[in-house]
């Protein structure tokens, strides 16, 4: 039985954990919060984060002790606010077995630095990229938490690493594809939340289908070439963790990003929207940060750079799908 750490119990650490206790491992879940790790070690629950499961599997336990939590662990996974990784991960640098597999769930770019996650991951555990692997995917929390039937992409320069990570977290309603491109995973994870704040927004504002189908392909489109610029492969676009999860966020109220976006276009503040989110919404941030990308690579990212006006100047749904499609006529 192999024993797999995760940093972050919020919505998705808690589901995962709870897939990867399905699946056969010794799951300890490690929490900054010692209220949140108290309710998973004493009550097998996680009210705050994951109120929908009832009870954790008993395979799944908690420590508030970074050591005890990853000791002896063949796989640590990491969910903790993409934002907020460097800071949270260097307290468990040199803390690792020197064997251990890591992976990050997390769909973000760094603010400031314009680095993806596993990047972030690499550089603060001082990690060979052979150990690491991103999972992406189609993958709402509460969908997953409730067992009904999912997939998702595990991604992995090393093939080995990607297939003994995807059998960890395979169960009979949890599917795991494997995938090299780490790339391209990454930069579809983050990329679609930004397109899903902007889809929120416009049903918030009472749009419907035809304007949230016209930028959810834009997003696509944006998020592609910013992705092949950054030395994605184009496949990993159209699959699971690039349409699919696009198609799943952007519809879906489950989705924090989306549920921000719909919030703003109901006319709420920033601060309001914010207030009310149950758990990080990764697109507010990251924005910023594919704004920065895009100039870095060369690539224009007209959609972000829209969000960004709306996020950092208030700009309206109207001005926003203006901004978006008021320019010249130019091909696809
Ligand atoms: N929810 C979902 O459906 C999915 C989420 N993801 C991605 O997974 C990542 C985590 O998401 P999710 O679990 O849902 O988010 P939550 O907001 O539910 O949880 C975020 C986690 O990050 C932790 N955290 C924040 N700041 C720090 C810090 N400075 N030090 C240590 N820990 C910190 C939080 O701790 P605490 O709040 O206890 O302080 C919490 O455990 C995100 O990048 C998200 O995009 C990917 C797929 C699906
Ligand atoms: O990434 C997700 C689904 O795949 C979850 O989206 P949110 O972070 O918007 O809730």
């Amino acid at each position: 039985m192999t024993k797999v750490a995760v940093l972050g119990a919020g919505a998705w650490g808690t589901a995962f954990g709870q897939v990867m206790a399905d699946a056969g491992n010794q799951v300890c879940m490690w929490d900054i919060q010692p209220e949140v790790v108290e309710d998973i070690g004493n009550n097998h629950r996680n009210i705050a984060r994951l109120p929908v499961v009832d009870r954790l599997p008993d395979g799944v336990t908690a420590t508030a002790d970074r050591a005890q939590a990853v000791a002896g662990a063949g796989i640590v996974v990491v969910a903790i606010a993409a934002q907020h990784a460097r800071e949270a991960l260097e307290g468990f640098r040199g803390l690792l077995e020197e064997d251990a597999l890591v992976v990050s769930l997390m769909k973000g770019i760094e603010r400031g630095s314009g680095k993806r996650m596993d990047q972030v991951v690499c550089e603060t555990l001082d990690l060979d990229q052979a150990r690491f692997a991103a999972v992406s995917g189609p993958n709402l929390s509460k969908e997953v938490a409730t067992r009904q039937p999912g997939a998702t992409v595990v991604a992995s320069p090393d093939e080995a690493t990607a297939m003994t990570v995807a059998q960890a977290c395979t169960t009979c309603y949890f599917k795991a594809f494997v995938s090299t491109d780490v790339v391209g995973l990454e930069m579809c994870g983050s990329l679609k939340n930004v397109t899903a704040l902007a889809v929120g927004m416009s049903r918030g504002a009472g749009y419907g289908e035809n304007t949230a189908a016209m930028i959810q392909a834009r997003g696509l489109a944006e998020l592609t070439a910013l992705g092949e610029a950054a030395g994605a492969q184009p496949k990993t676009f159209a699959g699971l963790a690039g349409v699919g999860d696009l198609v799943a966020t952007c519809a879906s109220p489950l989705s924090r990003n989306y549920t921000f976006g719909f919030n703003l276009g109901q006319g709420r503040s920033i601060e309001e929207a914010t207030r009310v989110s149950k758990g990080v919404a990764e697109g507010v941030p990251t924005t910023d940060a594919v704004v920065g990308l895009g100039r870095q690579l060369g690539v224009s990212t007209p959609l972000a750079t829209a969000m960004s006006h709306v996020l950092k100047e208030g700009l309206s749904c109207r001005g926003m799908i203006e901004e978006l499609f008021g320019g010249p006529i130019t091909e696809e």
